[in-house]
This record gives structure tokens, C-alpha cells and sequence, in this order.
């Protein structure tokens, strides 16, 4: 047995596509993987322009790609993260992927015959795998970082998220001094509705009463929940006339309907904080602080009322 013929047999044993072409990419040769995944034996195909055969590859870019493998004698190659395939080549992977065609990394590399660059061979990688499991590591990774700034009962931002935000929204209102506000709001006697219908009803209340605000908010405004029954929103280019709108819409939609738990309606209620950012405030602590403050007189003065700080405006 000769050394090519040797040399032939592995590359047909080879779960990988072995294709040669000559300098004027006419087909020299190709393994037998080629031959089951395109559904043509080697001889149907012999002398013919690799473009022929293959109409769907993109001509001008691997023209320049052979040319550059002949001219400089170099190797060269071509990931699935560049191009997910060059080939179309269905898979036969047991898996559902994003494609119909198998994922591919192409290696271009120069073919010598008595030391004379004489063609291209391309070996084609089946990676379909590769990339599967890479798009599913990709969303995990998504949801993952997703999850870090929610909150998980209510799907709000979490604390941790919405409080970065507002640290981020405060710089940039000082810096280009726009305007902005905070509303923080608590549901009252919330310790009430946990005691008298259980915490899954009280559950129940919180997600409703934050998918209500949230429904009343534009995109831009950025709504967390700051922590047990409190919640907090960021009115982004909202000075303190708009926020005041902004809080008596969502008074106004908390108390309207009841939440209704095992066929009993619950109606519930919030107190409103307002406070606005102005130049002389030094942190997003002062905002938090000053909105807090406006909460608790809320609370103070009878509950299902909106504040604002500083004490230049009655409580509504
Ligand atoms: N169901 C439920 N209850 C919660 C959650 N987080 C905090 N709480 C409850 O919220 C209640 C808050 O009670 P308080 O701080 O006394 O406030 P309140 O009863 O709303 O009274 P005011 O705020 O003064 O109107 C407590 O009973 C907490 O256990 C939660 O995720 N789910």
C-alpha cells in the first residue's frame, strides 16, 4: 500500500469534511463525510468549480481568502464565530439548533505537490455542538445577569439595581443639570393584610400594586422595589409639577379596584414621597433622604396621602 493511499483512507475514516481544490478552485478531491453530507459521490463532481457546487458560498470573500492561502503559502481560517457556516451542509445532530446547516470552522491550507503550491485544501469541522451549547451558555448568562436586578416576587428592579441606577441618574442630573425626581411609596397597613389573609394575599397585593405603577410609568422612569412593602421610582427629565401628576395617578389606580384572594376583595392604599433634585443636594443619599422623609409625614398625617420634601407643600 502506498503512503497516499494510506493517506486517503484516513481522510475518508475522518468525521471531519476534507475537500481539495486546484489554483482555479476546481474540485481535486473530496472525502467520503463530503460525499454523504452533500449526497453526491466524488465523481459526479470532479473538474467542477467548487462556486458550481456549491452556489451558496459567498464568492468574492472566499476567492480573496484562497487567493491570500496561494499567494503567501500560508494557512488560513475561518471560525463559526465569524461565519456560522460556509457550506450548506444540514446537520445531523439529535439537538435543536439555531440553523438548519451545520456550524462550521473552515481551515484553508496550502497543498504542495513536489514543493509547488498546487491548491487549497479545506477541512470543514462539524461544530454544531460548539455552538449550540454556546448560544444556551450565552441566554444563561443572560438570564443570569437578568435575575441580579430583579427583584423575584414582584419582577421589579431590586434594590441593589435600582439603587445603582439612581446613583448613575443623579450624576447625570447634576452634570448636565436636568431635572428628576424620586417617589418612594409604602402600602399602608400592608402587616394588616398579612395577618388578616395571609402572606400568600399579601404577595399577591405586592406584585399587583407594582405591575399597576408600572403600567402608569414611560419607559425611562426606573421602578425597584426598595424593600419589604416599599417601593421607589426614579422620573427621569421630571421635575416636582410632574411628579406630583405621576403620584396621584398612581394613588389613584392603587385604591381603585381590590385585589381579590380567595373571593375576597382587598382594597389597600399607599403613602407618597416626593422629593426633586436640585443643585444644592451633594449625593443620592440627600434624594433618598429628603423622599423618605416626605413618606413618613405621608404616613404621619393619615396614610393614602402624597408628600413632598421639603414641607413647602401640603400633604394632598
Ligand atoms: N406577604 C409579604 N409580606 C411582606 C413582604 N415583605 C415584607 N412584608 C411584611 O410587610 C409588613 C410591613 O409592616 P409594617 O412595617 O408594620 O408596615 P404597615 O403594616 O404597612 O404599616 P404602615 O406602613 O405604617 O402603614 C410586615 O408584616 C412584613 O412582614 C413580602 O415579600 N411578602
Amino acid at each position: 500500500m502506498t503512503e497516499s493511499m494510506m493517506d486517503s483512507q484516513i481522510i475518508d475514516q475522518l468525521n471531519s469534511g476534507v475537500l481539495l481544490v486546484d489554483l482555479n478552485y476546481k474540485l481535486v478531491h473530496w472525502n467520503r463525510f463530503l460525499a454523504v453530507h452533500v449526497n453526491k459521490s466524488f465523481n459526479d463532481v470532479v473538474g467542477q468549480s467548487i462556486f458550481d457546487v456549491f452556489p451558496e458560498l459567498p464568492r468574492r470573500w472566499l476567492e480573496r481568502k484562497l487567493n491570500s492561502v496561494i499567494q503567501l503559502g500560508t494557512p488560513s481560517f475561518c471560525g463559526w464565530e465569524q461565519r456560522h457556516h460556509l457550506f450548506e451542509l444540514p446537520h445531523t445532530r439529535p439537538i435543536s439548533t439555531d440553523s438548519e446547516f451545520m456550524a462550521q470552522n473552515c481551515t484553508f491550507l496550502p497543498y504542495l505537490e513536489q514543493q509547488q503550491l498546487a491548491g487549497v485544501y479545506i477541512l470543514i469541522e462539524d461544530v454544531t455542538d460548539v455552538c449550540h451549547y454556546q448560544s444556551m451558555l450565552k441566554a444563561t448568562m443572560q438570564e443570569l445577569e437578568l435575575a441580579t436586578r430583579i427583584d423575584g416576587l414582584t419582577k421589579v428592579y431590586n434594590r441593589k439595581f435600582w439603587e445603582e441606577s439612581l446613583t448613575h441618574e443623579f450624576l447625570r442630573a447634576k452634570r448636565y443639570a436636568c431635572d428628576m425626581s424620586l417617589l418612594m411609596f409604602d402600602l399602608d397597613h400592608f402587616k394588616s393584610i398579612n395577618d388578616n389573609y395571609g402572606h400568600q394575599c399579601g404577595d399577591l397585593v405586592l406584585v399587583e400594586a407594582a405591575q399597576r405603577v408600572n403600567s402608569l410609568l414611560r419607559d425611562a422612569d426606573i421602578l425597584g422595589r426598595y424593600g419589604g412593602e416599599e417601593f421607589a421610582v426614579i422620573l427621569t427629565e421630571t421635575a416636582q409639577f410632574g411628579a406630583v401628576e405621576v403620584a396621584e395617578r398612581i394613588k389613584k389606580s392603587l385604591t381603585a379596584t381590590p385585589v381579590v384572594f380567595n373571593g375576597k376583595e382587598i382594597y389597600f392604599s399607599a403613602s407618597i414621597g416626593i422629593a426633586s433634585f436640585n443643585s444644592e443636594q451633594t449625593s443620592h443619599e440627600t434624594l433618598i433622604a429628603e423622599a423618605d422623609a416626605a413618606l413618613y409625614r405621608a404616613k404621619s398625617s393619615g396614610r393614602n396621602k402624597i408628600c413632598l420634601s421639603p414641607t413647602l407643600y401640603k400633604c394632598s
